[in-house]
């Protein structure tokens, strides 16, 4: 990987979701993107899932961590096999735990492991350096939201709005010359996106989702319930700030006693909530929020946000990006920024004291053919 031209990188990202593993190509020198390629999602197995799901939280165990990598590594390995031509992968893997002042932030998947098993280089545990240096160790997808920007030849501020399990917001000046110059970029998570609506649809329903937002558009917010999510003192915190996918457990007590359709109409309007405070955080008000992730897909959370947000709001894909491999793509950039020593979060991403370039390197002992 020698020189600082383009090259081709896989991105990887196992999200907060569990739904499965997203793959996309990308050609870059870690600063411009020069052109996307193939991309390729692999889903968990409910066997596979449950077993996460039951890893979630548990980092430190060590009968269930082992079993979590296993899955994680064995089904990156599997989609990376399906593609050529690339010379890094950017490895995220599973977060089991982040708990940034505390326990710390806990990806399972070792990138050591995978590199053996596919013959390429691997840049992987993008984290753990920006926690040990004070920083929130999310979220990382900024840098890259920064060169999309670029890529897009924005010319006013823009926001990109995440909605996977947790969302995050990154708020981008293209103004700027470089991600890591102060003003260019403030970034920081709202909140539940899809998360607590998921896994009362799956206790309730045994669904795994609410499919286009079709049962919670039969019901109704209950604004007094949504009001008390908002007293939560996450909202009113100064960003940088970041969340667990399990940061508001009492979500599922908050809906109790509300049929399925209110439930999740109250959750929606909830995740919503989160994003309208988060943009009222913003130094300025966006051109446009550009929304990513599987939330986008779902048009009763896409209507519940622009009721709520003042800025226009549209999915991500209406500018030719693709909402559903930004964070691999996000990943195979951030790789090459690895390899290349370039920083991959700033003061104003994680709250980290000063820019930092995480994550390492692994490389295999034998490289496939
Ligand atoms: N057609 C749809 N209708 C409603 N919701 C959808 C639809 N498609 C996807 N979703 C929601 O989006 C979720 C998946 O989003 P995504 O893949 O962005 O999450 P993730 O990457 O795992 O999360 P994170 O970004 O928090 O790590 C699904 O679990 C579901 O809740
Ligand atoms: C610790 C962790 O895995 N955080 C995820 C999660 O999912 C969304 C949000 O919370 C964001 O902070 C982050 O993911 C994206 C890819 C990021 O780091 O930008």
């Amino acid at each position: 990987m020698k020189g600082d031209g383009p090259i081709w990188a896989l991105g990887t990202m196992s999200g907060t979701s569990l739904d499965g593993v997203d793959a996309a190509m990308i050609l870059t020198d870690g600063v411009s993107i020069f052109e996307f390629g193939p991309t390729a999602y692999r889903p968990y197995s409910d066997a596979e899932r449950a077993v996460l799901r039951s890893a979630l939280g548990k980092w430190h165990d060590a009968l269930i961590v082992p079993d979590a990598a296993e899955i994680i590594e064995t089904a990156h390995a599997e989609v990376i096999f399906g593609f050529s031509g690339f010379e890094i992968v950017g490895f995220h893997g599973q977060t089991l735990a982040h708990e940034p002042g505390g326990r710390g932030t806990h990806q399972a998947g070792d990138g050591i492991f995978l590199a053996e098993q596919i013959g390429a280089p691997v840049a992987w545990d993008f984290r753990t350096a920006d926690v040990g240096l004070g920083g929130q160790g999310a979220p990382l997808a900024p840098f890259y939201h920064f060169a999309c920007a670029k890529y897009l030849g924005a010319k006013h501020p823009v926001a990109f709005l995440n909605m996977g399990g947790v969302g995050n917001i990154t708020y981008v000046d293209p103004g700027f010359a470089a991600p890591e110059d102060r003003g260019a970029l403030l970034a920081f998570d709202t909140g539940p996106a899809n998360a607590p609506s998921n896994d009362l649809i799956q206790s309730r329903q045994g669904k795994s989702y609410d499919a286009d937002g079709a049962i919670a558009a039969q019901g109704a917010p209950d604004q007094a319930r949504v009001d008390q999510f908002m007293r939560d003192p996450y909202f009113s915190k100064v960003p940088p700030k970041s969340l667990d996918r399990n940061d508001f457990p009492y979500l599922a007590d908050l809906v109790l006693g509300l049929s399925d359709a209110d439930a999740l109409a109250t959750l929606l309007a909830c995740s919503a909530a989160g994003v309208a405070r988060a943009v009222e955080m913003l130094p300025k008000r966006p051109a446009e929020v550009l929304v990513t992730g599987g939330g986008r897909k779902n048009p009763v959370l896409m209507e519940a946000i622009q009721a709520r947000v003042a800025a226009r709001t549209v999915s991500i894909d209406e500018r030719r990006l693709d909402g559903d491999m930004l964070e691999a793509q996000a990943f195979g950039y951030l790789a090459v920024r690895v390899a290349r020593g370039l920083p991959t979060s700033a003061p104003s991403t994680t709250g980290v004291a000063a820019s930092v370039g995480g994550g390492i390197v692994s490389q295999p002992k034998r490289k496939r053919a």
